[in-house]
């Protein structure tokens, strides 16, 4: 069982101060699967950090099986750490090492013997039904065979919990809907206990037994679905069940496809945050001469939900292409590949 009790953060940063994480409660039973969505900016990242204490609460208790993990000394924390997965939006491969490789490190940081991680790396790797790619370098996969190799890799060292931190946010419909069944049969499995945090409510439907919202730091609801929807007369709620995945054009429905090819580009759904707007993407693509089309554009109110959303046909070379994500990501700007048009 995992508990958060009294959970707070306050952030500082010269002479200010920011309260990202206000007085939280949170029980987890084993083999749950909780979703805690919230718009960007509401403390989800910093709160899934609270739990393996990457981020250190400035009050409160994180219990994990009846042992609070904050008073522990480094070793016994590593111990206790080395059981609780965690995975990311974008992967986190080691880029030099093999798919084998990857999943094999964390046994290897744990003096486990060669043919112990060979029969345990294997057997993981089949499990994420990528037996075949043990070889591969991390560069020769898609978006959802790394995240499957994450999932691999973080399930090496039979964690009781596995944190997800947005983990299909940067996977296109199809790919989503495969990594979630991944991680419920995983759950299933193994009776691993899933905290995931998303700003998707077709993932917390998709997956979750149980759901917390989470805005401005504190949590407005927690139970299963049906608590959310009798609450859907609260703004931050119904916003969050009304918001859905904005629709493909009518020019590119029949043409759009779900994997990358030759001479066919990514059609973009992004959700600006307050580091990033529209305007500010749209004078960066004409800065660097990229080929583009703008199909929607959706204004969010700032503080409530971002800063709008936008699709965008991106008709520039792979290179190109690739520079503009790592562009969306450096400002922390959450896309969705809705698939592939020429
Ligand atoms: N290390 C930090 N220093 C200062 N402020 C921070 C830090 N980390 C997070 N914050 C602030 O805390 C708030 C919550 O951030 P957090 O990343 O937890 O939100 P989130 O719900 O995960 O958002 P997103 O979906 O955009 O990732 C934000 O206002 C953010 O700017």
């Amino acid at each position: 069982m995992i508990e958060l009790k009294n959970i707070s953060k306050t952030f500082h940063q010269g002479k200010q101060s920011f309260k990202a994480l206000d007085n939280i409660n949170l029980k987890l039973e084993q083999g749950d699967i909780l979703g805690i969505i919230g718009f960007s900016g509401a403390g989800k990242s910093t709160l899934i950090r609270c739990v393996n204490l990457l981020e250190k609460p400035d009050t409160g208790q994180v219990i994990v099986n009846g042992k609070d993990l904050i008073p522990l000394r480094h070793a016994e924390l590593a111990n206790e750490r080395k059981k609780i997965g965690m995975i990311f939006q974008h992967f986190n491969l080691l880029s030099s090492r093999t798919v084998f490789d990857n999943v094999a490190l964390p046994l290897e940081l744990d003096g486990v013997d060669k043919a112990t991680i060979a029969g345990k790396v294997n057997s993981l790797l089949k499990t994420v039904g990528l037996q075949d790619k043990a070889n591969e370098y991390p560069k020769n996969l898609s978006g959802g065979q790394k995240q499957r190799v994450a999932i691999a890799r973080a399930l090496a060292n039979d964690p009781h919990l596995l944190l997800c931190d947005e983990a299909t946010s940067a996977l296109d419909p199809l790919t989503t809907q495969s990594i979630l069944q991944l991680l419920r049969d995983i759950n299933q499995q193994f009776r691993i206990t899933i905290l995931l945090i998303t700003h998707e409510m077709e993932v917390v439907k998709a997956i979750c037994n149980h759901v917390a919202v989470i805005d401005e730091g504190k949590l407005l609801v927690k139970g299963g679905l049906e608590e959310l929807y009798s609450e859907s007369s609260h703004p931050i709620i119904a916003q969050l069940l009304t918001e859905r995945e904005m629709e493909v054009p009518v020019r590119l429905r029949d043409s759009l496809i779900t994997k990358p090819a030759k001479n066919k580009f990514p059609l973009l759904e992004i959700s600006f945050n307050k580091d990033l707007n529209v305007e500010q993407l749209l004078a960066y693509i004409h800065q660097e001469n990229m080929i583009y089309k703008l199909y929607r554009v959706e204004n969010g109110q700032p503080g409530v939900n971002g800063f709008g959303r936008a699709q965008l046909h991106i008709q520039t070379d792979e290179m190109q292409t690739e520079v503009l994500l790592g562009y969306l990501e450096k400002y922390g700007v959450k896309y969705k590949i809705k698939g592939y048009a020429g």
